[in-house]
Parts: C-alpha cells; structure tokens; sequence
C-alpha cells in the first residue's frame, strides 16, 4: 500500500464542533508524501483543531482522516503516535527531566526505549551540544528548548512531522535559523511535514504548498509562487499583503 500511494494523509469531508462552533466546516484534502505544507489563517480559523484531529487529539465529529491509507480510527492511538512527530505551540518540555529524558519520552512510553547514544544522535541533529542532554529546560534559551522540542518530536523516527507555530516564541534570528534547519531534515529525513503558523513569510519561505483557512475551510491552496503571482483569492492575498508591504516599506527606506 506505502508503495504505491503517493498520498501520506488525506482529510475526507471533516468536521468538528465546538457547541454552535464549527471550528473545521468540511475539508477535503490530500497531503503528498514527502512535501512540506504550510496552514495559515487568521487566530480561530480552524488550524490547530485540523492538525489535531491527524493524532487523535480531537476527534471529528463528521468526515475521516487518513494516514498512509488508513482511517486513523482504525489505528491504536499509540502505534499512531509513535509515527507522527508532533512539536508543539508551547514546546512542552517537562520541567522536572533533563533534556534526554524529556526527548526519550515518547518511545519510553511506547515501550521502545532510546538510549544515551540515539539521543546523542538526535541532539546532533538539532546542533545542540552533547552536553546539554543533562540540562534541565529552565537551563536553555527558549531557541534551545525548541530544538529539544523538534528532537523530541523526531525521537520516534516518524514519517509523519506535525508543527503547531513551532517557532512562534522565539526571535526573527532564531526563528529563521530553526525553520532552515526543520527544513533541511525535512528533507534529510524523508518527512512529510505540516506546519501551522501564522506567519504568511515563513509559509512562503519554508512550504512548497500553502494552505489557507478561514473559518474552519480551506480557501486556498497554492504554491508559494503562484500566491506571490497573485492566485488563492481575497482571504491569501490579504496575508500576503503583510510580507510584500513590509518588504516595500524597507526598500523605500534603502533608497
Ligand atoms: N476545546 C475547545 N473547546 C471549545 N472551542 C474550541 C476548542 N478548541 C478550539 N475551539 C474553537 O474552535 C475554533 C478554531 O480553533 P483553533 O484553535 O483550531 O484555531 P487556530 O486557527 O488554530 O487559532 P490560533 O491561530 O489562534 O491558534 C475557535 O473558534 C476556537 O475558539
């Protein structure tokens, strides 16, 4: 089936409720193996309830999500998780582990033990020095934690990189040198990766396909080119417009 399907997760006329809220509203939707696509939207629109529903952490209420070919229903939510990396808003190191415990965790918890050498390995893979495996997370800079973060999320070698703002805490400098380096192990790693962010410019700069949702659709979805060409209506280009003007106003300023 893995070999054939070119699709590594498809959403089918999903739906989730929260009371008279209908946070997703009917989305259809293929993700391509091995691609790196971007959610953007306004706050509220539906983002984070989307990329939840691929784990199990919410469950539609109407429609289904499929990984790899399979209804994620029919999975064990464990066997599901261990292959979806998932790096969250808020990072969410456990304060009372050290950073190796806090990357081993999930294969702890999946009765699939890392040791010292694999999280040396995924520490690397982040370019955080061997040494910080006996930090504490208050001993790092919160560039750092993320990292930790993105290791931890990587820990289970999944096919599948969920990223919910990953980078949404950190500084331009940080932010932009993570998203490179995300990308690249994208890449390395043979990933498919969504990543949720509210930052049209990362979208642009890090996907090679951008999705945008408003009110719990998806109203566009475009290459990043082609968004800059002016495709995916009114909703996409209003979020384009913030990088462009920017870019405008700096370059007003450099005259
Ligand atoms: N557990 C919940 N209970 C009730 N309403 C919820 C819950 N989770 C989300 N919602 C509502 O569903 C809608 C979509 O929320 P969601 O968090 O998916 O949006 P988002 O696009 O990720 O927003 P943000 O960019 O601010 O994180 C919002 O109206 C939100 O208030």
């Amino acid at each position: 089936m893995d070999a054939v399907s070119p699709i590594e997760l498809g959403f089918s006329g999903l739906v989730k409720r929260f009371g008279a809220t209908r946070a997703i509203d009917g989305v259809d939707l293929e993700i391509a193996r091995g691609s790196f696509v971007a959610l953007v939207g306004a706050s509220g629109s539906g983002k984070s309830t989307l990329l939840k529903t691929v784990n199990r952490l919410i469950v539609p209420d109407e429609g289904a999500v499929l990984f790899a070919g399979e209804d994620v229903r029919t999975l064990p939510a464990p066997a599901l998780r261990r292959r979806i990396g998932y790096v969250f808003q808020s990072v969410g190191l456990f304060p009372h582990m050290t950073v190796a415990e806090n990357i081993a965790i999930g294969p702890r918890l999946a009765r699939q033990p890392i040791g010292a050498a694999r999280v040396a390995e995924l520490l690397a893979l982040v370019e955080l020095e061997a040494g910080h495996a006996r930090r504490m997370p208050d001993e790092l800079s919160g560039g750092q934690r993320q990292r930790v973060g993105v290791a931890r999320a990587l820990a289970g070698d999944p096919r599948l990189l969920l990223m919910d703002e990953p980078f949404g805490a950190l500084d331009p400098v940080t932010r932009d040198a993570l998203g490179r380096k995300v990308r690249e192990l994208h890449g390395r790693l043979g990933l498919t990766t969504l990543m949720v962010t509210h930052d049209m410019t990362e979208a642009l700069l890090l996907a090679e396909r951008v999705l945008v949702m408003a009110s719990g659709r998806i109203v566009a979805d475009e290459t990043p080119h082609s968004l800059l060409a002016g495709a995916g209506g009114a909703e996409a280009q209003a979020l384009v417009a913030v990088p462009r003007d920017q870019a405008d106003a700096i370059a007003e300023l450099e005259k």
